[in-house]
């Protein structure tokens, strides 16, 4: 399908066929991205990994990543990290079961996923664990996925650039602005931290510092902090937004929920803390994460765009297009998937399906050159938060609500997220 606006014509790709040619046959074609209006503030965009072409700024970046972040050793070396935050997710549900509380799942797994980044990013927590608030970081990478995501006329006709009609830019100025100032103060801080001590901290704060101390021109401050927005961004609410539509699920059939936790019982122990060496037995647990990313994909839309005119597929997409592989239509595709709009994990069990960008019907992550380069971190975060509130409580929905009318409302961002918060009351098993 194709639509022109203004100036610029936007492709949807909505068949597994065609998104394998766009990621894997015609991958350099289709590399680039369109930043919209709305990133190009704070220079974010033109040193974020996530809008940039790619060009050698963004092979830098990414090589960066995947060696001191996203590396087996490096995960392995911060996994008690993972293990810590997620035991305080565990004994804040433990606190809310014991008061008779309500548990935000959304919330709770947020808090959780964002406290997991910042210390492994510059060791420290973002978010009390044990408060019932609202994160104010929560409102604040929401507010810029949200305002990515929305149609802004700016983008189609760039003469009304002076203007802003709807706003958009005001408000990421305002958000991208709140979070860089806070990077900048926490990097200012460790700058100086550093030079009073001998010893070497062991985060990524610390290790990006010294390669720019050794070599300037390879990262610098503006690096760091347009890095730091896009793995908060791209951690956080995908993490966060999986657990919440999985545990949505597995409320609403209450079968899945003990066939999880028979399996969690048999292998790990009942009430055991979960590592994630465990997970590689979890076979059940990772078929329900899979459905859950297979009907809720967390990016339901990859944004794409071509430099010149290019053929695909007997079609001509013109030079400047954006486009959109919509992999929440390909994973809900009756020709493949039977009975696509019911969440059945048993369809993964003994099935060839990979989600790491190896079949092209299933796509959450993306494939090619530009898939997620935090999926090693995400599918470690995931099953350790979902297998643990599952191996811990037994989960019932809030009083009144039958878990056939539980509300799976999706709202649309740049990110898939629950219109209305999950809300559950933990009880011990
Ligand atoms: C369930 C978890 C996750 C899902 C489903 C997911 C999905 C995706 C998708 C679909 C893309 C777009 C790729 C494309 O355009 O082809 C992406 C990009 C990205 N993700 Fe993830 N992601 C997840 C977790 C994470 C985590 C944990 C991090 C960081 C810690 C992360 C960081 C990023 C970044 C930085 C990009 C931009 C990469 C680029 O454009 O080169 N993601 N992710």
């Amino acid at each position: 399908m194709s639509l022109k606006l203004g100036q610029v014509t936007t492709v949807v790709i909505s068949s597994s066929t065609m998104a394998k040619q766009v990621l894997k046959y015609q991958d350099q074609d289709f590399t680039s991205r369109f930043a919209p209006d709305a990133v190009q503030v704070h220079n974010y965009c033109k040193f974020s990994v996530g809008w940039l072409p790619i060009c050698p700024r963004w092979r830098k970046i990414r090589r960066i990543m995947s060696t001191y972040i996203f590396s087996c050793n490096r995960l392995d070396a911060n996994q008690h990290l993972r293990s810590q935050k997620t035991k305080e997710l565990i004994a804040y549900c433990d606190k809310c079961s014991q008061e008779g509380k309500v548990v935000d799942i959304g919330q709770a797994a947020f808090k959780t996923s964002l406290n997991l980044m910042s210390n492994t990013l510059f060791s420290k927590d973002l978010a009390d664990p044990f408060s019932d608030s609202k994160v104010e970081l929560k409102e604040v990478i929401w507010g810029i996925l949200t305002e990515i995501g929305k149609p802004n006329l700016v983008d189609f006709f760039p003469i009304l650039k002076m203007i802003d009609l709807q706003g958009i830019r005001r408000r990421t100025t305002i958000q991208v602005g709140k979070l860089f100032k806070l990077f900048d103060a926490l990097i200012n801080e460790r700058l100086e931290e550093k030079k009073r001590r001998s010893y070497e901290k062991r985060d990524v704060l610390e290790t990006l510092l010294n390669i720019s101390e050794d070599n300037p021109e390879e990262i610098d401050q503006d690096h760091i902090k347009s890095m730091f927005l896009d793995l908060f961004a791209g951690a956080t609410d995908t993490t966060s937004s999986t657990v919440e539509w999985a545990m949505a699920e597995i409320l609403k059939q209450p079968e899945i929920m003990k066939k999880a936790q028979t399996e969690l019982v048999e292998i790990i122990g009942k009430g055991k803390y979960i590592e994630e060496a465990d997970v590689s037995q979890l076979l059940y647990l990772q078929c329900i994460i899979k459905e859950t990313l297979r009907m809720h994909p967390p990016v339901p839309l990859l944004p794409r765009s071509v430099q010149q005119d290019v053929e695909l597929c007997d079609y001509i997409i013109p030079k400047d297009s954006q486009v959109l592989i919509n992999v929440w239509a390909i994973s809900r595709d009756f020709t493949f998937w039977e009975d696509p709009l019911t969440f059945k994990p048993e369809r993964f069990w003994g099935s060839y399906l990979d989600i790491r960008g190896q079949n092209f019907e299933l796509i959450p992550l993306s494939a090619g050159r530009r898939i997620c380069p935090g999926y090693p971190l995400g599918l470690r975060m995931i099953p350790l938060m979902l297998g643990s509130l599952l191996n811990s409580f037994n989960w019932k929905l809030e009083a009144d609500i039958e878990s056939n009318d539980l509300d799976m409302e999706e709202k649309f961002g740049l990110s898939l997220a629950k219109a209305h918060s999950l809300r559950a009351i933990p009880s011990p098993l």
